[in-house]
């Protein structure tokens, strides 16, 4: 990979200069990750372009990120209305949303896939991009339980692959694990952590272990909240407010468990299942099941454990 002048991304959203040779990315899948991960490179001065299935799709993305810059901006400028749509306006040119994935990785100095937690449809998806991108070009995932290096194998360049792994809501949690698979070169891995850093997020390294760090601790503590329900030792209600008063976590599992999505939980566990079936942490969840087969997914559907105006 080779960079033809490096140069300095200012942040819209910090007064820092963090030095990046990504200018120009590429979120594909515009679902909750996709939206948030886009909106603060946009927000960050970077060239955004973000690509979903429909028109439709790309359309309710593109109002989502309005609505979430309208919440940061009221935090960040409080009595300056002006300055609140200057941000705005600039962010959203930074900004193109379309449906054709191939011609927006053309001038990509990185791709981030944030599409449906499925290795097959990853792998689908970064065949075709690595035919259509240039050689610089770097892809990484921000899958939250497939190992970086299953999906690299569907390119031809894995020293120039990566994981990426933000977090929900991405324009409020402040880190970025970047993962590094054998082949991963020591200027991608730069390049990653230092777009990492330009977007406003604090990094931390983690080997391409099922869940890197935060959803390999987090996702057995929320399947295990569903099995203590499903025992009857507490309300999903009352362990909720347990964690929040008793732990000091700003969401009760249950309620974490909805913001995520169920059905990406689902993909989680049934993945780690299948690759280590004797883990007692990893044995299917009946709650869970029967939610995301009758696509109660959470929040994102209007009913998961609890019920929600969508
Ligand atoms: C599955 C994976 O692979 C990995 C994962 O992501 S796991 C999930 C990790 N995420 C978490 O654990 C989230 C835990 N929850 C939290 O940290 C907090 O509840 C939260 C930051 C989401 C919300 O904060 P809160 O104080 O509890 O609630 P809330 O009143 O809704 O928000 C406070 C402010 O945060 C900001 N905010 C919250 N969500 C926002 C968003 N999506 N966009 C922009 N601003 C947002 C707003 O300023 C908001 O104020 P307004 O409501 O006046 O706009
Ligand atoms: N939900 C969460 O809290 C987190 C999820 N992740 C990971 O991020 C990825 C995306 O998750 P979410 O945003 O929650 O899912 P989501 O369901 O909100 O969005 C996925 C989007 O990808 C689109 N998509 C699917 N296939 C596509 C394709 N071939 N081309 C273009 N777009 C395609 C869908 O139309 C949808 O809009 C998953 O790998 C997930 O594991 C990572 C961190 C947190």
């Amino acid at each position: 990979m080779s960079f033809s002048s490096k140069i300095f991304v200012r942040g819209l959203a910090t007064s820092a200069k963090q030095w990046s040779p990504i200018k120009t990315v590429t979120i594909i899948g515009s679902g909750l990750m996709g939206s948030g991960i886009a909106q603060v490179a946009a927000s960050t001065g970077h060239k955004v372009t973000v690509v979903d299935q429909t028109q439709d799709i790309v359309d309710k993305a593109s109002a989502s990120i309005k609505k979430s810059l309208s919440r940061v901006v009221k935090k960040k400028f409080p009595d300056d209305p002006k300055a609140q749509q200057t941000y705005i306006a600039d962010t959203m040119g930074h900004l193109t949303l379309q449906t054709d994935a191939v011609s927006a990785v053309k001038s990509a100095d990185l791709v981030v896939e944030a599409i449906v937690e499925n290795l097959d449809v990853k792998r689908k998806l970064f065949a075709t991009l690595d035919e259509a991108a240039p050689q610089h070009t770097v892809f990484a995932s921000n899958t939250s339980s497939i190992p970086i290096k299953d999906i690299a194998v569907a390119t031809k360049r894995g020293d120039r692959f990566g994981g990426l792994h933000f977090f929900n809501p991405v324009p409020m949690m402040k880190l970025v694990e970047v993962i590094r698979i054998p082949e991963t070169s020591e200027e991608t891995y730069n390049a990653l952590e230092a777009f990492g850093k330009a977007v406003g997020k604090k990094t931390v390294q983690c080997k391409d272990e099922k869940g890197f760090i935060v959803n390999r601790l987090l996702v057995p503590y929320m399947v295990e909240s569903i099995r203590l329900a499903e025992r009857g030792d507490a309300s999903t209600r009352d362990i909720d407010v347990a964690m929040k008063l008793g732990a000091g976590y700003p969401m009760g599992p249950f309620e974490l468990l909805d913001y995520v999505g169920l059905d990406t939980i689902k993909f989680i566990l049934d993945g780690w299942h299948e690759s280590d079936p004797t883990n007692p942490l990893f044995q299917p969840c009946e709650s869970l099941n029967k939610l995301v087969k009758e696509n109660k997914f959470g929040m994102k559907t209007g009913e998961g454990f609890y019920s929600y105006d969508k």
